[in-house]
């Protein structure tokens, strides 16, 4: 437990606190003191500023919440954003994506699309983002040099994917990974097995026996298309989802992402399983794949994150325009206009997505004894007036231009809009050398 007399090490003071958890709640007048990379303190103003603190910092028209998290994503896939657009997700993934990848994607590529990735993802408030991509060991060198917080996946396909001849070298160096980083403090390996249709039921009995073993996350995409489901169906007679149920794989660490297709089988299997779903709407939007059911899920007692997807479907890794996505494009579905509030689409993208990943012990909201992963937004702009609820605001009428300072661990990672860790200059540098490598080939 965190000692109740040392001084702080930095007390906030903006002019709102939302902690997330409780629900609903907007703190006015308070005050939040880190200590050793926690949060150590939530109270009113007047009360805070009697204590010791190594540093205060008054935060004037600004809303302090958890750190954003981005549920499902391609790290690397930045250096593809625009290489082919306005396509279905089979001919966009096996006519241009695949061959790309197989061409360009080795470490340096992941080390630089990982960097700019995690400098995009900053710069909009995300503190931790989930990686299904490949390489993890150099992903995961980045995400411990830059500061920040992420799930990295271990990928499992049926065919050679790069950094791996097989499934039997992905798995070896995965546990490997698994293994040197067990007691990172930032760092939550998982299993990535890439989507039914790409992995077989050995494979994928694999990945159950080794999730079981070593306590880790099963991220998937599931149910992306109505093809995916009807192609199962014409070959096996079984849904994707009741496939994954019978080999054994659901459970309270599996992730499905995507999951636009559910019907009323799907959606026992996800409440009894207590598994996650992760809401990509804007990469459905894009590839035309079809609409998550939130609110169904979300009422059923389904938890619900939120993810960006890769910048090559989206083509942003903005999560805070996600989730303003997520939250129209609920009421549109549901065919109502209460269909998650503001409120809870912050939820969704932070405790809920800190839950989705096994997280949530340590971020999320903002809780005594929690990480101090933070985000600071300014809703002192025009575009923000007036402001009568700060967190409607957020959702409906900022942008990422409103994210001023992130702290990930109690460490400021984005002061005042500029990156402390990384060279912007040199990340613009390094993106157009690719991009012209790969257009020019
Ligand atoms: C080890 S998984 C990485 C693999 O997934 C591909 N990918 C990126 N976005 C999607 C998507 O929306 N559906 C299916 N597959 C996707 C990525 O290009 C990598 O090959
Ligand atoms: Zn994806």
């Amino acid at each position: 437990m965190p000692s109740t007399t040392a001084p702080l090490d930095l007390l906030l003071l903006p002019e709102w606190i939302v902690p997330v958890e409780p629900a609903g709640v907007v703190l006015r007048e308070h005050a939040l003191g880190i200590r050793d990379g926690r949060i150590v303190l939530i109270a009113p103003r007047a009360q805070a500023l009697a204590l010791p603190a190594a540093e205060r910092r008054e935060l004037p028209g600004t809303l302090l919440a958890p750190g954003l998290v981005n549920a499902h994503g391609h790290a690397a896939m930045s250096l593809f954003r625009g290489l082919a657009d306005d396509l279905p997700l089979m001919t966009w993934l096996q006519e241009h994506i695949w061959p790309a990848e197989a061409k360009w994607v080795g470490e340096d590529f992941v080390r630089d699309g990982t960097e700019l990735a995690i400098a995009e993802q900053l710069k909009g408030g995300i503190t931790a983002f989930s990686d299904m991509y490949f390489f993890p060991e150099v992903a995961s060198e980045v995400v411990h040099r830059t500061g920040v917080r992420a799930q990295i996946t271990i990928p499992v396909l049926n065919f050679p994917v790069p950094g791996a001849h097989d499934t039997d070298e992905a798995l070896r160096r995965g546990l490997e990974l698994f293994a040197d980083l067990r007691h990172h403090p930032r760092i939550k390996m998982a299993f990535g097995p890439h989507a039914p249709y790409t992995v077989s039921d050995d494979r994928l009995e694999r990945v159950r026996v080794l999730a079981e073993q070593l306590d880790a996350g099963i991220h998937m995409h599931v149910h992306e298309t109505a093809f995916e489901v009807q192609q199962a169906l014409e070959q096996s007679g079984e849904r994707p989802l009741a496939r994954l149920a019978r080999l054994g794989l659901l459970g309270p660490r599996f992730q499905a992402v995507h999951m636009t297709q559910i019907d009323d089988a799907d959606l026992s299997l996800l409440v009894q399983h207590n598994a996650s779903v992760i809401h990509c709407p804007e990469s459905n939007l894009k590839l035309a794949s079809g609409f998550c059911p939130v609110e169904r899920l979300w009422q059923a007692g389904v938890n619900v994150a939120v993810g960006t997807d890769g910048a090559a479907s989206n083509n942003d890794l903005d999560l805070l325009g996600e989730t303003r996505t997520a939250a129209l494009l609920a009421k549109a579905v549901a065919g109502s206009a209460t269909a998650l509030d503001a409120h809870r689409a912050l939820r969704m993208a932070t405790l809920n997505g800190a839950r989705a990943l096994g997280i949530d012990e340590d971020c999320g909201s903002l809780q005594l004894g929690k990480s101090a992963d933070l985000v600071a937004f300014d809703l002192s702009g025009l575009a923000q007036q007036p402001v009568y609820d700060p967190v409607s605001q957020l959702i409906y009428a900022c942008g990422r231009d409103c994210v001023r300072h992130v702290w990930v661990g109690g460490k400021a990672l984005l002061e005042d809009g500029r990156l402390s860790r990384l060279d912007e200059d040199e990340l613009r540098a390094k993106a157009r050398a690719w991009g012209q490598r790969i257009v020019g080939a």
